[in-house]
């Protein structure tokens, strides 16, 4: 995760590749100063010419190889832009007929996407990266639309897509089996084979990582799938296919179906389908891991998180105060992974306190296509009354907000939630903040004594996605490491996601992992062949 100049004058190029599809001028300089009234038009018009671009106002589905509308619509949902709140259009949600025809495309592509070598369908895949790359400035300004997440935050995400899809084009070469000797010169070799038809059903904080960190990993096995994004977030996995096609993608292998949760039910329930990867609330993960153990299907479910952040004395105190602030507010803190119990040893307290609400204060919650802003909006309003709800019943329990937690107006055009970071003390290990994942830019901080105490507490909880330990020490490091109870930890920093790195979740946040090598193995299955080299003996 690239660290980022918080302030002061910069200068971007904005090298828009499909400026044209904005109906921009191409290659555009800005020289930024902030504040700058022209920018802020400059970024205003941004918004509006891209909310009325193709990406948008086309259709949302996504079936043989091209955007379609359903055929039969079983309701709308409101698409809107989370900084001014303005409903950009409806989209039709799909139904039976349509989730039908998704997954009878998906099988009839896997006839022939399953039997290439991986080699080929690796090129596809590192072909389909390339091209991310190079449509990298318009997938972040449309992914900005969907989430209303700072610019420079969705230009990483998609960064970071680009190399998932890369990562698993180079992986698909090798996916192989075992050679396995036997007695008496027999053998049994083993093969790994793609499952069938993978459905994914993602949620609104990372929309394109969603498909991709998906579909890319089920496409190198041979499998094939069908995606559903979160309602509040469709845009950017329909270019996702569209990419894969100019990558030569065959049709029928990615394929996009929108709606709500009748749709979800829909996917998961098909019998053609061989699995399930979701990634969305706990509630929601375990109905559709019920829903899946009907028909004994596979499942690969990332789900919510309330992750400790450890913050030893002997800790580097500003590396320590960057960590928990990466920790807790990118994406405006709905980021599944957070660290939001901060535990700060009680002899450091004051100074990390200190650094940790100057710092915050001074983060720029602004336009999310402007280039300094480091807060953007909250997804939605629902979202907006359940941060406020948790902040409100935290004061009541009797923690004490140091800094943020209100809204904020950055500009009379921007009608959206924008909530202040923020920082809560005096809080306690039993209060409902400290407990339940908030989703939002709400960092509890907590403090403790001894080592031994730290761990228990830590662990003090039915999910398990992530965790973070800032000390100089490396045998505390390690021995803290070992005894957490999660499974994405980090040493001296937070929320960095390596792409061949495993992801995913101790406990109640989740089973299975993404990324890495590992993620393979949740995307095949195993055939053994055993292989008899003398004659066949039996005592009848
Ligand atoms: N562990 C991880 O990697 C991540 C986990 N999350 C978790 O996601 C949650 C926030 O996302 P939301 O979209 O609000 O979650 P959600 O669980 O409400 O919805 C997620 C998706 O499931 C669909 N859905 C809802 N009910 C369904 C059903 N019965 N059957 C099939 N599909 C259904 C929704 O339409 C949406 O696409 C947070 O709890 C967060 O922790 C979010 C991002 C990453």
């Amino acid at each position: 995760m690239p660290k980022h100049d918080n302030g002061g004058r910069k200068s971007i190029l904005i090298n828009f590749q499909n400026f044209l599809a904005f109906g921009l001028v191409e290659n555009l300089r800005v020289e930024m100063l902030r504040p700058c009234p022209y920018v802020r038009c400059f970024h205003r018009c941004l918004a509006t010419s891209i909310s009325s671009s193709s990406q948008v106002q086309a259709p949302l589905n996504f079936l043989s190889g091209k955007r379609c509308d359903p055929s039969e619509n079983i309701g709308n949902f409101d698409l809107k832009y989370p900084a001014t709140d303005e409903t950009l259009r409806q989209v039709p949600s799909s139904g039976e007929r349509d989730v039908n025809e998704a997954v009878s495309q998906a099988r009839e592509g896997f006839r022939s996407w399953s039997k290439l070598s991986g080699f080929e369908r690796g090129n596809v895949l590192k072909r389909a990266a390339n091209i991310m790359r190079e449509r990298l400035e318009e997938l972040a300004q449309t992914e900005v639309l969907d989430t209303g997440k700072p610019i420079w935050e969705a230009r990483c995400d998609v960064q970071g897509c680009a190399d998932t899809v890369d990562y698993y084009g180079g992986l698909a070469a090798r996916i192989s089996g075992e050679f396995l000797p036997l007695s008496n010169g027999c053998f049994s070799y083993t093969v790994r084979e793609p499952l069938g038809v993978v459905g994914g059903i993602g949620a609104w904080n990372y929309p394109l990582q969603m498909a991709s960190w998906k579909s890319s990993p089920a496409l190198a096995c041979g499998n094939t799938f069908v995606f559903k994004p979160s309602p509040l977030t469709p845009l950017t996995a329909v270019m996702l296919g569209e990419v894969y096609k100019e990558a030569g993608l065959p049709d029928g292998c990615y394929n996009i179906i929108q709606g709500e949760t009748k749709t979800g039910q829909l996917l998961t329930t098909h019998p053609n389908i061989a699995k399930m990867s979701f990634t969305g609330s706990v509630p929601t993960g375990s109905k559709i891991m019920e829903a899946c153990a009907k028909d004994i299907k596979h499942v690969t479910l990332e789900l919510g998180g309330k992750s400790p952040c450890i913050i030893f004395e002997d800790c580097n105190l500003e590396n320590a105060v960057t960590g928990a602030m990466l920790a807790n507010f990118l994406t405006q803190g709905q980021v599944c992974s957070n660290g939001t119990r901060v535990f700060v040893h009680k002899s450091i307290m004051g100074p990390f306190l200190a650094q940790l609400v100057e710092r915050t204060k001074r983060m720029k919650i602004g336009d999310p296509y402007l280039e300094d802003t480091t807060v953007g909006a909250t997804i939605s309003k629902q979202q907006f009354d359940i941060v406020m709800r948790y902040i409100e019943l935290a004061k009541k329990e009797g923690a004490t907000v140091v800094c943020g937690g209100e809204r904020v107006t950055v500009d009379p055009h921007l009608r959206g939630y924008f909530v202040s970071p923020c920082i809560l003390v005096n809080c306690e290990d039993h209060m409902t903040v400290v407990r339940e994942e908030v989703f939002g830019s709400v960092m509890s901080i907590l403090t403790f004594d001894s080592e031994e105490e730290v761990i228990r507490r830590a662990n003090d909880s039915e999910l398990g996605l992530a965790g973070g330990i800032f000390t100089s020490n490396l045998q505390r490091a390690y021995r803290v490491a070992s005894a957490l109870e999660a499974g994405s930890l980090y040493i001296n920093n937070y929320n960095v996601y390596p792409v061949g790195v495993p992801f995913g979740g101790y406990k109640k946040s989740g089973l299975g992992r993404e990324n890495g090598p590992d993620t393979l193995d949740y995307y095949t299955q195993v055939k053994s062949v055993y292989v008899e080299m003398g004659d066949v003996e039996a005592p009848f």
